[in-house]
């Protein structure tokens, strides 16, 4: 009656587009309606008492049940959605399918009452009660439609029609099918398959509907938002605002982007680029000496390198190879700079400097001696040490035909300073009757402004330099026949000296000049420069700036001029203020790479500060009671893997018993620290201690080094004879003997304080020991590269107590900062019978009651 199937027009398809149409146009051309699914018959109202209410909460079927929630929305917007739905419905009826979608859009925007009147002349009242006419009609018209299953939409429409319910499903269902197809821009398709599956559709709608009646869930919050919004997606229909949630002032406080992290690695260097790229030399570099220089006669020559192997020095160490090349003559101004040397301890350091130093001097003026060399470390020990290296290297040049044979003295207050100035300087009387005058004006007016009591202004000593005006001042004094001079004369060509004593020449001895110096060789640098004992620093490099006597620091054979810096150190500094202070020019930085260096990333090789030897094994003992120390120190001793070797067959054959237990260096691992009665047994004749390893250990101070020394005699007495001690307190011979007897294997222990941690080289030093802990990491990495030498093997053994274990662990024993070839060993001490421990303790209480006695017994001396 009030719409009905009409079949489409042959003609142009195109004027049923309703895209356009707008309302007048609808009430002026009748729609044509096209055969759909959809469109189907609507009987007229049964009764006028049925509301738009009531229908519209029948029309609310949902597909994934959520109908509940729609239940709860305002009347209004349900009567308006029910509206909506009876106009799409007709206008489907109308419309050809294609333009189904654009037709419900020009629905949803234009009122619902001009498109109801347009199509069938009724109002909304009158749909809404045709609507509730056919709810009643449903369950029967349903079954029907569903039993017959014609395969012809249009015949299904006219015969069959579906309840208001199902026809919304299905309309919403098409909405959703469109706005896909929307995004995949694929309507007709998906029209298309929408059509073939209509039965089986109506069924699950069906199936969906009577179970969502059947439990009926409580509507969620989230339902109705989305019903909300959908029903706001929906336009017209659902024009009614729904209420705004209250925030209770629990709104977000507006938040700054968050900034992005700047992983980028930074283009530029802070470090100078010789800082920041150094020369790396692998530990496997060595070579051949004489494949260093561009021809024999600039470099080491076959028969020099003969020399050397008769010496002991058979190759160049890899160290060696890198630092040599840079050393020798060359006029490549490349080659010409200063040179800093980063290497592990016993790596061979000082030949790599002495060898082209000597040789450099060798080529000087056999007449005239001067002063062309400083070499400035930091002990006694290692200025005897180096002066022995230097006399190697002399000797080597001076039978190959060398100019002169360089002579080498050494300054470190180990004699009266009188002696060293005599040592270092020859005085003589040489005519001169200018200079003469000159003195004699001196003198004179000296001594009439010392009658005035007034200053020396124009006594002819005011120079810049007060040390050198009080030398001359001594000078003028000195009694000479007429019209001679004193004049002074350099007696050594290299000097090997501790800074403060050369403050000391510089400054008090008459002569002592730096003027004809072209190599300063800083050796231990951080420790030197970091301490600047005396400011020597600030004393030496301004008198190796001057240039006042024209060639004087002229290299042979090479365009070089000025002063050649070497500074060398294990723990080479980075710091660039102290490096500062040595007015480097042209420098070039060599580093000796660690053994696992290869492998490794070059961010984490620059991050390691240190090398340690490559042959060098740690291993770390914890002391559970602090006050028991010097027991595990004597247990540790006389265990196998100390002093209890009584050959070198049983030292291989512990070695590898202790690898093997200890691979894992986090894991204790239990070495059997415990005396055995065995253990000192060797120690009884002195020709079998000779074979004993040699045991260097390190207390934290002179004191406790005295202490711990006596205290090993008298809990081990057989072990007595075989001790040394070496402190800063010690007489310089009695140290000096110390060492000879040590490597004369008379002595196979030396107790010691941190006087020998550098640089000293002790042959054949099997272990050391840590008995205090370290100060700093790089004291550690000194005092243990005291063993493991020169390719050799070693170990060292650290002492920690609880509180100490964790910088231990940390920092020293960590591989972030010192490269080293295995992971530091833990061990811990076999537990022993209750009755051998109480045995023990009983004999350390005697020792040191004993100890205490004769610190009294001293006392009272005193
Ligand atoms: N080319 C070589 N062949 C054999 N032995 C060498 C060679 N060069 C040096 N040695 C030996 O290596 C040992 C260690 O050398 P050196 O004392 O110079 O080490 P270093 O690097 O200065 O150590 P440290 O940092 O502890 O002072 C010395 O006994 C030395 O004689």
């Amino acid at each position: 009656m009030y719409s009905r199937y009409i079949p489409p027009p042959k003609g142009d398809p195109n004027s049923l587009n309703t895209e356009s149409i707008d309302s007048s146009q609808l009430s002026q051309v009748p729609p044509k309606p096209q055969p759909t699914a959809y469109a189907r018959y609507i009987p007229p109202p049964k009764s006028s008492q049925s509301t738009s209410l009531h229908v519209s909460t029948q029309q609310h079927v949902r597909f994934n049940g959520d109908g509940e929630a729609n239940r709860e929305e305002p009347p209004s917007k349900r009567i308006k959605l029910a509206q909506d739905t009876v106009a799409i419905q007709t206008s489907d009826q109308e419309q050809p399918k294609k333009s189904k979608k654009k037709k419900r859009k020009s629905v949803q925007s234009d009122s619902l009452a001009e498109d109801t009147n347009s199509l069938g002349g009724g109002k909304s009242e009158d749909i809404e009660v045709q609507i509730e006419k056919q709810e009643d009609t449903v369950s029967g018209l349903e079954v029907a439609g569903i039993q017959q299953g014609s395969d012809n939409p249009t015949l299904q429409v006219e015969e069959l029609p579906l309840p208001m319910e199902v026809l919304q499903a299905e309309e919403s269902s098409k909405r959703r099918d469109k706005k896909k197809k929307k995004k995949t821009n694929d309507d007709e398709e998906s029209s298309g398959q929408a059509e073939d599956n209509i039965p089986l559709r109506h069924k699950a709608i069906l199936e969906k509907k009577a179970k969502s009646i059947r439990k009926a869930p409580e509507p969620a919050q989230e339902d109705v938002a989305m019903n909300d919004v959908s029903s706001r997606a929906d336009g017209n229909a659902s024009q009614q605002k729904t209420p705004e949630i209250e925030l209770h002032g629990l709104e977000p406080i507006p938040q700054p982007e968050p900034v992005a992290l700047d992983t980028t690695t930074p283009s530029y260097e802070t470090l100078p680029p010789w800082l920041a790229s150094p020369i790396r030399i692998s530990q496997g570099a060595s070579a051949p000496f004489t494949e260093f220089g561009l021809t024999p006669d600039l470099g080491i020559t076959q028969e020099i390198a003969e020399r050397l192997n008769s010496k002991g020095y058979k190759q160049a160490f890899a160290i060696q190879t890198g630092v040599i090349p840079f050393l020798l003559p060359n006029h490549c101004k490349k080659m010409q700079g200063d040179v800093l040397v980063s290497a592990a301890t016993g790596s061979g350091k000082t030949l790599a400097y002495t060898l082209p130093m000597v040789r450099d001097i060798s080529q000087s003026s056999r007449h005239t001696t001067r002063l062309r060399a400083l070499i400035v470390v930091p002990t006694r020990e290692l200025v005897k040490q180096v002066q022995q290296v230097c006399e190697d290297c002399a000797s080597i040049f001076a039978l190959d035909g060398a100019k002169r044979r360089p002579r080498i003295a050494m300054a470190m207050g180990s004699q009266p300073f009188e002696h060293e100035q005599t040592s270092l300087i020859e005085r003589e009387e040489v005519y001169n009757p200018g200079m003469y005058q000159q003195r004699v004006k001196r003198l004179a007016r000296s001594s009439e402004l010392d009658q005035d009591a007034g200053g020396d202004e124009d006594s002819g000593y005011n120079t810049e330099d007060e040390g050198k005006d009080a030398i001359r001042r001594g000078e003028d004094k000195l009694q000479t026949l007429p019209n001679h001079v004193i004049s002074y004369k350099s007696k050594v060509d290299i000097l090997i000296c501790t800074p403060g004593r050369l403050v000391e020449h510089i400054k008090f001895t008459p002569g002592f000049c730096l003027d004809f110096v072209r190599w300063l060789v800083v050796d231990e640098a951080d420790k030197l420069l970091g301490q600047n004992f005396q400011q020597w620093l600030d004393v030496v490099i301004p008198r190796l700036q001057t240039d006042e006597r024209i060639g004087a620091r002229n290299h042979k054979q090479s365009n070089l001029s000025g002063v050649r810096k070497v500074i060398l150190s294990a723990t080479m500094t980075r710091d660039l203020d102290q490096l500062e202070g040595l007015k480097l020019r042209r420098p070039r930085l060599v580093v000796l790479e660690g053994t696992k260096a290869q492998g490794q990333a070059k961010s984490d090789v620059n991050q390691q500060e240190h090398a340690l030897p490559g042959l060098l094994e740690e291993a770390a003992l914890k002391v559970g009671d602090p006050n028991l120390k010097p027991l595990f120190l004597i247990d540790l001793l006389r265990s196998r893997y100390v002093l209890g070797k009584s050959s070198d067959a049983d030292r291989n054959a512990s070695d590898d018993e202790t690898s093997s237990s200890g691979s894992d260096s986090d894991a204790d691992s239990d070495v059997g620290i415990a005396s055995s009665k065995k253990s000192t047994e060797p120690f009884k004749t002195p020709s079998r201690a000779q074979n004993m390893p040699a045991v260097l250990i390190f207390t934290k101070s002179n004191e406790t080094t005295l202490r711990l020394s006596r205290l090993l005699s008298l809990l081990a007495p057989t072990l007595e004879p075989f001790i040394g001690t070496l402190t800063s307190t010690t007489p310089y011979t009695t140290r000096r003997d110390t060492l000879r007897s040590f490597n004369a294997r008379k002595l196979r222990i030396i107790v010691a304080s941190d006087l020998v941690a550098r640089g000293i080289d002790l042959p054949s030093l099997d272990h050391v020991i840590n008995y205090d802990m370290p100060s700093s990491i790089a004291s550690y990495v000194h005092r243990v590269g005291r063993t493991a030498r020169a390719g050799n093997i070693g170990k060292a053994w650290t002492l920690f107590t609880n509180p100490e274990a964790r910088w231990f662990w940390n920092d020293v024993a960590s591989e972030k900062v010192i490269q080293r070839g295995k992971p530091v060993e833990r061990l811990r001490v076999t537990e022993e019978k209750e009755d051998a421990f109480d045995v023990k303790v009983a004999a350390y209480e005697a020792a040191l009651a004993k100890l205490g006695e004769e610190a009294r017994q001293t006392r009272h001396k005193a």
